[in-house]
């Protein structure tokens, strides 16, 4: 989907964007002007500066003619760019430096006019729980009568207008745009989710954030990044001047720990692990995991998480800090973190018309560290069976496939292994390698393996209603997308949907 625009632009000339990212105005000088940046030949409008960029699956460049058909004004691009479009018979004004990503950002701000002083910017990172916390603080923000905007896997959110996301961070020329969008629309602050691939592709940059949270760190992603050094640097960047002006660190984990001893800004940091030494330190309650103190140097908090689930409290306290950090009072925090934000295919329990003693949860953890967590939250409302019903994304970390089944074995009672998104590859392969770690534990769990997503989500409803009265099955994985990718085609699937039907189906 293409990203919103500003109404009203003003445009920037050829010449002084090509100044401002040192390429060579030689001949520029009648080059005219731009009224908006894409990098996506097929999103072109009239008046736009197209950026064709190199990449792994092929050079911008190679597009310029549809781009220039669409009405595209100028190109910026790298030499071989230049080259590939001249021999194209492309003649449109070229700003040319050798490596054009690195200035999208700054081009983009320029031509949409984005100051970055009118809006506070809160940026979230970290492997999990980015998406969750944005909706806490957003709709925590919109309680206490902010105009708050939204930016994340799910959706973009100006006001009442929704965006469905293609990716959880917007490349720069898109993200520009958005946050011009907001500022026209009187938006107060924007708050958004920032992966370790928009930090490594310079999505952000023209963006200083107010306030950086980083949530934790585990094992994702590491078809894209070299190692976990490599993940945990790239989240690291946000902490530097350049990109944030303070931080809020969860330091649970050894690389939030680290994150926090180097960061290159002030930093607040915050635990709920017991004994874990910080300046916000959560402690649950013994009677209700939802209740829980926040003691911070000469203030304490007690506060209650909307979304069920151990590791929601550690979200919900970040978000409870950030809007402490922005200057909301304390009293308006307690009240305001109690506000449900409903965060779509996270812990959502899907229901069906008849009365029934299963509990049924559709959730996106797919990573180890997020299936370990999201079973672990369900073991205690668990009278009967807990059936997991998941597989591993195609085309993405094969490492974390085998973490997936062994955590999924070591807490569930029944693991049904199926299909995830398999993209490109054999989907019966991705299978294997979740059996594989599934049976790597040695646990007492049984393993079905069923192909086809929305026949294993009818097997777990069966597994579990053969588990007795107080049974759940959880869906995990695909959370709140609404397609699934086999072989390059997207194919209509939401995991709510069909777990609703076979519950239905299946009415005893
Ligand atoms: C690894 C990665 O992030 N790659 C992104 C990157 O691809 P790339 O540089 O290899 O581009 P390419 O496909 O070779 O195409 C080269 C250029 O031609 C352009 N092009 C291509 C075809 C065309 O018809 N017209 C056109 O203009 C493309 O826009 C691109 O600029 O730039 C592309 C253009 O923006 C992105 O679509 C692409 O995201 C891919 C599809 C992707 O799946 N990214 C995921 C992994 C991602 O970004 N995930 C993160 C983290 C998720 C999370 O943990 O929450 C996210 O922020 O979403
Ligand atoms: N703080 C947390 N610690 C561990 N696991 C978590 C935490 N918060 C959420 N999870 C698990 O991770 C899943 C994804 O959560 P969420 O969407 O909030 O994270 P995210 O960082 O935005 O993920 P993504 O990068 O895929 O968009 C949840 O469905 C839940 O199972
Ligand atoms: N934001 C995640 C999405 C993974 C969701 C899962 N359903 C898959 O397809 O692997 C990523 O880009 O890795
Ligand atoms: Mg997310």
């Amino acid at each position: 989907m293409s990203a919103p625009r500003p109404a009203s632009r003003d445009s920037s000339s050829i010449r002084d964007l090509a100044l401002l990212v040192g390429a060579s105005v030689d001949d520029l000088a009648d080059a005219g002007s731009v009224t908006g940046v894409t990098l996506d030949s097929r999103a072109v409008q009239h008046g736009d500066l197209y950026a064709a960029l190199p990449g792994a699956r092929a050079h911008g460049a190679d597009f310029a003619g549809q781009a220039a058909a669409a009405g595209a004004s100028a190109v910026l691009t790298d030499p071989d760019g230049l080259q590939r479009m001249r021999a194209d018979g492309v003649d449109l004004p070229a700003v040319v430096v050798a490596d054009p990503r690195s200035v999208l950002g700054a081009v983009a701000a320029h031509v949409y006019g984005t100051t970055g002083q009118t809006l506070t910017m809160v940026g979230i990172t970290g492997t999990n729980g980015k998406t969750t916390t944005a909706y806490l603080v957003a709709s925590a923000l919109e309680a206490l009568g902010h105009r708050t905007g939204l930016i994340g896997t799910v959706e973009t959110r100006i006001g009442d207008e929704r965006i469905k996301s293609v990716r959880t961070t917007p490349e720069a020329s898109d993200l520009h745009a958005i946050l011009a969008v907001m500022e026209e629309r009187d938006t107060d602050t924007c708050v958004m989710e920032v992966s370790s691939h928009a930090l490594s592709q310079h999505r952000v940059d023209g963006v200083v954030f107010d306030l950086a949270l980083f949530t934790n760190l585990s094992q994702d992603h590491l078809d894209f990044h070299a190692d976990m050094e490599d993940y945990f640097s790239a989240k690291a960047q946000l902490f530097t001047p350049l990109r944030s002006q303070r931080a809020l660190v969860c330091v649970d984990d050894v690389w939030g720990r680290r994150l926090a001893e180097q960061s290159g800004v002030p930093v607040t940091t915050l635990t709920t692990a017991p004994g874990q030494q910080a300046d916000w330190v959560v402690t649950v309650g013994t009677e209700d995991p939802t209740r829980f103190s926040l003691r911070g140097r000469d203030l304490e908090l007690d506060l209650r998480s909307a979304l069920p689930g151990d590791f929601n409290v550690a979200n919900t306290a970040m978000a409870a800090v950030a809007l402490l950090l922005l200057g909301e009072e304390t009293d308006a925090v307690s009240r305001a973190i109690l506000t449900d934000p409903h965060v779509p295919g996270r812990m959502e329990k899907v229901t069906a018309p008849h009365d029934e003693d299963l509990l049924a949860v559709v959730d996106y953890a797919h990573t180890p560290d997020a299936v370990e967590a999201a079973l672990a939250a369900l073991r205690p409302s668990t009278k009967g069976r807990l059936v997991v019903v998941l597989g591993a994304g195609g085309d993405r970390d094969r490492g974390k496939r085998h973490g997936m089944g062994r955590a999924a074995a070591g807490l569930a009672d029944v693991v049904v292994v199926t299909d995830d998104n398999p993209r490109s590859e054999e989907p019966s392969a991705i299978r294997a390698a979740v059996i594989e770690g599934a049976r790597s534990y040695d646990s007492h769990a049984r393993l079905v393996e069923v192909d086809g997503r929305a026949q294993a989500i009818r097997e777990g409803v069966r597994l579990a209603r053969e588990g007795g009265p107080g049974s759940v099955v959880a869906v995990v994985g695909k959370g709140h997308e609404t397609g699934q990718e086999v072989a390059g085609v997207v194919h209509p699937f939401d995991d709510r949907d069909v777990l609703r039907a076979a519950l239905e189906a299946a009415a005893p």
